[in-house]
């Protein structure tokens, strides 16, 4: 296990392979979930690249950090991380929140970023409202309270079924993930809006979506990627919001892709 003490919060980490002799592929996950979710993408994309995996703050072995924390937070967490391992010129593939912490990563620090992967995101994702009513739910009743409802959003009706292990260790991986570092990071999802940062996006990105995603639908993804220009815009069928553990294989296939695509020299293996 890797730890790191970066803007006052120990953040847990993974690297594998050398960022010096491959193109190096960042993933930053989503609401509720640590860096495990990657686990069947990274077993079969390590060897060509090298991967950084982290927990964000509030999220796995990672601190939960000063209180109320935003989304450029987190971007700074991932840039000190960044420039601890000393890469540079990074592809970042971002779930969900990830996809908003990758969109402020590029805002903030562009040199650190050569392409974005915008899997089950968006320039902005949800209301105040429901944003409000979930914090609230989970600040009285804990994140037992919510679980069945996010499961619908983040799991297909296959993927749910009750006598699944998986589906079973998922829920377990939502609910032990401490209360206040999931209710800020609702917080920071409820109040970052990068509709405008989305637009300047100037490297060669691909958003990617679930056919069933029920909090990033494919219309919305659609939508942010059509403010982002040149970007991708690929359905993952029998998929929800998270294909890492739903469509590991077909995930992979997209991302490695979309990678070679990209000019020589740029991200090829
Ligand atoms: O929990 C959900 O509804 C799914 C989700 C929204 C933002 C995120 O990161 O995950």
């Amino acid at each position: 296990m890797q730890f790191a003490r970066i803007n006052d919060v120990t953040i847990h980490y993974q690297i594998i392979g050398a960022p010096a002799d491959r193109p190096v592929i960042v993933f930053t996950n989503s609401l509720g979930t640590d860096f495990r979710i990657w686990r069947d993408v990274v077993v079969r994309l390590a060897g060509e690249f090298a991967i950084v995996l982290y927990d964000k703050r509030g999220h796995g072995l990672s601190d939960v950090g000063q209180l109320p924390s935003s989304i450029e937070d987190h971007a700074t967490d991932l840039a000190g991380l960044l420039d601890l391992l000393s890469v540079k010129d990074a592809v970042i593939c971002g779930l969900s929140v990830g996809g908003l912490i990758a969109q402020s990563l590029y805002h903030r620090r562009p040199d650190l970023v050569r392409a974005l992967i915008l899997c089950d995101t968006a320039h902005k994702i949800g209301t105040a409202e429901s944003w409000n009513a979930r914090i609230a739910a989970v600040e009285q009743n804990g994140i037992g309270s919510i679980v069945d409802a996010v499961m619908e959003r983040w799991f297909t009706p296959a993927f749910r079924r009750p006598e699944s292990t998986a589906y079973a260790g998922y829920c377990n991986m939502l609910t032990r993930q401490p209360v206040e570092g999931y209710v800020a990071a609702c917080a920071a999802i409820r109040d970052a809006d990068f509709t405008e940062v989305a637009k300047t996006i100037a490297v060669p990105t691909i958003c990617i979506v679930g056919d069933q995603d029920g909090s990033t639908p494919p219309d919305l993804v659609l939508s942010t990627a059509k403010l982002i220009s040149g970007a991708r815009y690929e359905v993952i069928a029998n998929c929800a919001h998270i294909p890492c553990v739903e469509q590991p294989e077909a995930l992979t296939a997209i991302i490695r892709a979309f990678l070679t695509s990209i000019p020589p020299g740029e991200v090829s293996p």
